[in-house]
This record gives C-alpha cells, structure tokens and sequence, in this order.
C-alpha cells in the first residue's frame, strides 16, 4: 500500500497494553490522513497476537486499556481495515481480527478464543461478533471449548476470507489494495444479524444442558453459553452489555484465578529442578529417534500408541507370542481409532510399517534403542530381573525407564550397570490419553536422563512433572491418605454412593469408589498382600482393624476376598450390569455387608454430613502434600496441583489441591485437621504436618511464597 496505507504491528503478547494504545494513536492517524486509503494490522515476528496477558487478570493493579473501544473504532474505520494473520490469533488477538473488515492468515496459523480455559469469556464483543459471523454453532463451539483452530479450519467456517502459503502481509496488502473504495457496511460484524437456525432455542437449551454436564460446577463455559445465547436474542449493543456483566462475573468468581493458576503452573513445571543444582536450564536431553517398550498389558499398550503418535519409531516387546499377539491385536484396535480420530488431519499414523513399529519377543532387539520403558506388572523382582537384562543388552547411552506407579526407583536401578540412566515414567491409564507423566528421579539419576524424559514427555504431549523417589512418588502418596479417609467413613457410617456424591459435586471426575471398582480392587489388595498389612504373611493375632499400631480398614480386602473386584467381576463397591459392566448402581448386598461388619467390630453407626466428607478426604490428601514440599520430594505446589490436574480428575477451576487449601485458608484447614485428628488419635494421616503449621504461623503467606519458609530447601533438593 506504501504511501497509501498505515500498517500497524507489534501486537507481542508482554506489549498488549502499550500495543492497543499504539493501534489506537495509529488508528485515529490512519483516519485523518487522507493520504491513507487502507489499513492493514499485523503481528511482529510471524506472530499476530496471544491475547491479552493472563496475569494482568488477576493483578491488583489491574486498569489497563478497554479492549472494546479499540475494536469498535477499528470495525467503524471508514478506510477498509485487513488483519494479516501469522502464528496464532487468540483471545483478545482475534478479538481485534473480528473488528476488522477482512482477514487473511497464513495456512499454518492457528485462532481461538481461549478465554473459556482461563476461567473468562471473551469480553471484548467476541460472543457478539463471533456467532454474526460464522453462526451460533460453530461459534459456540469454539467458544464454550477455548480450541484453537486451523487456518483451513477457519477458512471452512468463514472466519478468514483467504489463506495464503507464502507472504500473508503481503497477500492483506493485495487484499486492502482490490477493496479501497467497496461498501464497508457489509463487512461491520456489529451491523449484521446473528444467522438464524430453525431450532434456535432448543439448540441453546441443549448446548447449556452439555456443558453443565461436561464442565461439572465450572462456571465459565455456562456463562460463554449465555452470553452466545444475548447475541441471538438481543441487538449488538444490548449483547455486549451482557457480555460485559457475564465477564465481571467471572472475574469475581474465584474460578478464574484457579484456572489462571493452573495455566501458569502447567508452565512453571517444565522448570524443573533436582538435587546437586541439577535443572532444566543447565541439563540439555539426548535425543530419542527409537524407543521399546515391554509388555503389553493396559499401561504398555497406551505408551506404544502414545509413542507412535509421537512419530517414534518403536519396538514392542513380550515374554513370549501368546502375550506379544494379544498385545499386537490390543495396540493395531488403539491405533486404528487414534488414526481414525485423525482423519481429515494434517498428520496420519503410519504403523503398518515395521520400521515405525516392530512386535517382538526377542530382547537382543532392543540393542539399538536409544530410550526403554518397561510397562511390566507391579513386581520388584521382575523389574529387577528385567533391568539386570537390559542393562546387558542395550546400548551404553540408553535411558532405561520403569513404568511404575509406588516402586522404588534406587532398587530397580540397583540392579543395572547404570543407574544414572535409571528413570521411573508413570503414566496414567490410559496412558494413550492421559495428560500426566510423574517422571521420579532416583538417587543416581542423572540431569541428563531427567531432561530427556521431560522431553519425552513433551513429544507426547505431555506434561512431565519432576518429583523424587519415595512410596507413591507424589500422586498416589497423596491419595493413600484420601482413599483411606473414605474407607473410615464407610466404617463410621457412611456409603460409597453418598461419598462419591460429595466428590463429584466437588468436581472430581469420578469418586474414590467408582474410582475404586473402575482401577480393580485386586491391585490395591496384591500391593498390601506385598508389604504384609493382610494375607498369610501377616503376623497371627494382628487386631483386624489395626496395623503397627494405627488405625487400619480391612474392608477392601473382605471385598477382595469375595471376588468383588470391581467393574471387572460386575461387583466391587457398587454393583454392575454384568462383569465388565459400567453402570454402578448402589448395593444392597454392600449396605447390609456394611451393617454386619460395624456390628462385628462395634462400630456405632452415625449420619456424617457432607462437610465432614468432604474435608476428611480433602485435608487430608492436602495434609501428606505438605509432608511431600517438606521433604523437597517436590520442588513446589505447583508440581502436586499438575499432578492431580492432570492425572487424578482433581477438578482443574479449583486450581489443584495446594492452591485449593490456599483459598480455603491455611488456618481453617490447620484447624479442622486438628479437630479430626483428636477424634482419631490412631490415624497419623489427620495429624497436621509441622511444614502447614509453619505456615500458618507466619501468617498464610501466598502459595509462591511457601517453599521459603522451609529451614533446609530439604534433601533432596
Ligand atoms: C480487557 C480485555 C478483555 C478481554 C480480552 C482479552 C482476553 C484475552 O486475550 S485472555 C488471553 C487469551 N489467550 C490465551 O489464553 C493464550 C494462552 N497461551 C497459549 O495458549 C500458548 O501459550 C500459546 C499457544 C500462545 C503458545 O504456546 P507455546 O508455544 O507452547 O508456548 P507457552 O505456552 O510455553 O508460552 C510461552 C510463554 O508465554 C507465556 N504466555 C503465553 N500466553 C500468554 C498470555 N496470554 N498471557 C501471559 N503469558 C502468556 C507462557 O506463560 C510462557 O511463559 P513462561 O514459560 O514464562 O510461563
């Protein structure tokens, strides 16, 4: 456009402030020049723009520049305004692309409006615009999901008029060039009418009915729901106003915070630490350009398919051909759907060919492998075994993984030439689709097989979360104490059904129980068989109901001894359809098992409220978190919030556990484990740990601020 235009750029994510008032004065140029005949905004650096900067949400200063203004004066701008769309358009980004009058993007870029995943709607007129331009479905599609979609995408649904593969300024400017001096009247979204659909209201009805049922008590998808819904129903002006309402909502709501939260503590994670000073900036990982994994039970076959997905090649190894073709079948069935899933994608699965992924029972083919994750069973001396095998076989610098959910790390690794490149990985079922990965550092870990798990981690789309070496690592350390508390409370009196009810309506995805019967009863019963808390090794004359002298629920095993299994038998805490069914009704059988058993023991049954549920089971996982920050088996609480974020259903608007505690109050929650622990002497898990009562003696500070106000930055950091 030379001297015919005024191009505007610098829309960098930390300048958002100072490039809306940029765009502002060059708008307001723009216009009174009458040089100027278009516009064209763009991004620095290929990048157009990541939306408004998270943390100035919930900054106490927070003022900053009205976002909407800006967009209104671009979209009246009596000179045609192109958005030239590179990297990615987001948030407030695309807010201010939706103002303008035409867009173009490069085939690789990607827009959303993620305001939904931080707790927010998009409060700059995108409820209003969006749905004017692309219609209600697609709008509220991307609206209530926060997904950042394709160029192509885009293109389909009309959100961009052209997408280019080479010079997308220079496409906007060609673009700007041809419109000078159309009708800009049609292209003010403002100005257009929301396109009807036939079923409007039941299409609304049914949207809010889904996201209420797919968000369980996080606000922020209902609202954007509402707010889509203003658009239809009312004109511009009046739907931004609800907009506006709806946005302060949220804002007050405490969920935005959590969610924000979460959003910055995902990314404080891969900044991981370990002892000796070791990090993720000094550490750099080796490459992975062949991985194996062996056995393929439910675990090995999601981390085969995770790893193609990854485009690694793999090798899949098995004890001997009866296992290696079940799992074969099991992994092609996965792999088939992941393609399936895929279809129509950018990316396609390419696992016919045996150089991508190879089925084997010999172990001499695992000589060239640069990284091995063994999946086998829960079983130290067949980990062992494994591990003395594979330090034989595989090649001097391949990192040796263990697939395990409690082992000991410096025990597997004690039984190899190199226990520096000994790491434990655990996925979580199915690992294919779960987000975790607990990567547990052993004694003789080195940085180097810690950076390239995390990079693993990464490749698979991952987060990869550090933590050190102990009984459950962080993760199930932290539920031992959670699922106990909600066995005690079937003893006192309580069901399953009404105990998972409290959890799920707290917003975890699925209670301890259905929990319980989903993971199989028989897992957790063979690991207590193990370390002798029930079975034939335990000592004749042990009180039932009492191991090394604390307070101990042989429930689970009495269940374990009927053969109630879980959903795996049709039988557990609740009853099922069938055995493999997955529809738990409550069971009369339990109630009356349950009635009998406090009869044996002398339990007095009594009515336990919700709040006593609640707080038990929460406190409680929340108390042994503390335990964990004070022997620096994690670097911070941010690492246990991922961790249960994204590998227990811990309900991710509640910001994870230690972040849950922080606005609960330290003091309360000190307080309430108090007065449990007095109630039950005999359970150590109710007694606060010192670290929380540090904490609450200098006075609650913030979560950032925890982890200094520990004497010794622990041991093992
Ligand atoms: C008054 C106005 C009212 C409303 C209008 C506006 C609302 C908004 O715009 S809300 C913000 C909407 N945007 C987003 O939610 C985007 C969030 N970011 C991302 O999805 C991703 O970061 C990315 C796709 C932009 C890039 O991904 P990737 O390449 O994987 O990098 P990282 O995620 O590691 O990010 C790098 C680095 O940048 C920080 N960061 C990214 N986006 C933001 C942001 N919007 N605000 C603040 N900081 C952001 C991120 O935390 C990383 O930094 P650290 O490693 O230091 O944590």
């Amino acid at each position: 456009l030379s001297k015919s235009s005024q191009i505007v750029s610098g829309l960098a994510l930390i300048t958002f402030k100072l490039f809306l008032q940029a765009l502002e004065d060059g708008l307001k140029k723009a216009d009174a020049d009458p040089s100027v005949k278009a516009v064209m905004i763009c991004g620095e650096n290929g990048k157009f723009s990541a939306g408004a900067d998270i943390r100035g949400f919930s900054s106490p200063k927070r003022h900053g520049v009205a976002l909407s203004p800006i967009v209104s004066l671009i979209e009246s701008s009596e000179k045609p305004v192109v958005a030239a769309i590179e990297g990615v358009a987001l948030g407030g980004g695309l807010e201010v692309a939706l103002g303008c009058h035409y867009r173009v993007a490069h085939a690789k870029a990607r827009m959303g409006l993620p305001e939904v995943t931080i707790g927010l709607l998009p409060g700059a007129e995108g409820t209003q615009r969006l749905p004017r331009l692309i219609g209600v479905p697609a709008a509220l599609d991307m609206i209530t999901t926060g997904k950042h979609i394709p160029a192509t995408e885009a293109l389909k649904l009309g959100l961009v008029d052209e997408i280019v593969e080479e010079n997308t300024i220079e496409a906007a400017i060609r673009l700007a060039n041809k419109v000078i001096g159309q009708p800009l009247e049609p292209r003010r979204l403002s100005l257009k009418p929301v396109p009807k659909l036939p079923n409007m209201e039941a299409f609304l009805r049914e949207a809010l009915v889904k996201v209420k049922r797919q968000a369980r008590g996080c606000l922020a998808p209902e609202l954007c729901v509402q707010a889509v819904r203003a658009a239809t129903e009312r004109p511009f002006a009046e739907g931004v106003r609800r907009e506006r309402e709806l946005f302060g909502l949220l804002l007050s709501s405490g969920q935005a915070q959590a969610l924000q939260y979460a959003f910055f503590a995902e990314r404080a994670v891969r900044r991981w630490a370990a002892p000796g000073g070791a990090s993720w900036s000094s550490a750099a990982p080796q490459p992975v350009r062949k991985a194996a994994v062996i056995g393929l039970g439910t675990m090995g076959r999601g981390i085969v398919t995770s790893l193609v997905k990854a485009n690694i090649p793999v090798v899949a190894l098995e004890q001997d051909l009866e296992y290696l073709n079940k799992g074969r079948k099991a992994v092609m069935l996965l792999l088939e759907r992941e393609a399936m899933k895929m279809e129509g994608g950018a990316q396609t699965l390419d696992f016919h060919n045996p150089a991508r992924l190879q089925f084997t029972v010999d172990f001499d083919l695992l000589c060239d492998v640069d990284l091995v994750i063994e999946a086998v069973f829960e079983n130290m001396a067949l980990k062992k075994e494994i591990f003395h095998k594979l330090s034989k076989i595989c090649k001097p610098g391949a990192l040796l993984c263990t697939n395990t959910s409690a082992l000991n790390i410096d025990e597997i690794a004690s039984a190899t030439n190199r226990p520096q490149q000994v790491i434990g990985t655990h996925f979580f079922s199915p690992a294919h689709v779960m987000r975790l990965l607990e990567i547990i550092y052993g004694r003789h870990t080195s940085p180097t097989a810690i950076a390239t798990a995390m990079q693993l981690a990464k490749a698979l789309k991952k987060v990869g979360v550090v933590v050190g070496n102990c009984f459950g690592f962080v993760g199930n350390r932290m539920m031992f104490p959670y699922v106990q508390q909600a066995v005690f409370l079937l003893e006192e009196g309580s069901r399953p059904e009404a105990v998972d009810q409290v959890l799920e309506d707290f917003g975890f995805k699925i209670g301890p129980f259905r929990m319980s019967d989903l993971a199989g009863l028989d897992v957790g019963w063979r690991s207590r068989k193990e370390q002798g808390l029930t079975g034939p090794s335990l000592a004749a004359g042990t009180p039932a109901r009492q191991r090394h002298g604390q307070r101990y629920s042989p429930l689970p095993d009495l269940l374990c001894e009927q053969g109630r299994f879980g959903q795996k038998t049709g039988k557990g805490w609740y009853q099922y359809e069938r055995a493999g069914g997955r529809t738990a009704t409550p069971d009369p059988w339990l109630h009356d098992f349950l009635s009998q058993y406090r009869d044996t023991h002398g339990i007095q049954s009594r009515f336990i409220d919700q709040e006593e549920i609640l707080e038990r089971c929460l406190f409680s996982l929340i108390n042994e978190g503390f335990a964990i920050l004070a022997e620096g088996i994690a670097s911070g609480p941010e690492h246990l919030d991922v961790i249960y974020i994204n590998g227990y259903g811990w309900p991710k608007h509640r910001g994870g556990p230690m972040f849950y505690a922080s606005t609960v109050g330290l003091p309360r929650v000190l307080a309430k484990l108090q007065k449990y622990s007095e109630a039950h002497p005999d359970v150590p898990g109710l007694r606060p740990n010192a670290f929380l009562k540090k904490l609450v003696a200098v006075r609650s500070p913030p979560l950032k601020e925890w982890m200094s106000y520990l004497s010794h930055q622990s041991p093992k950091l």
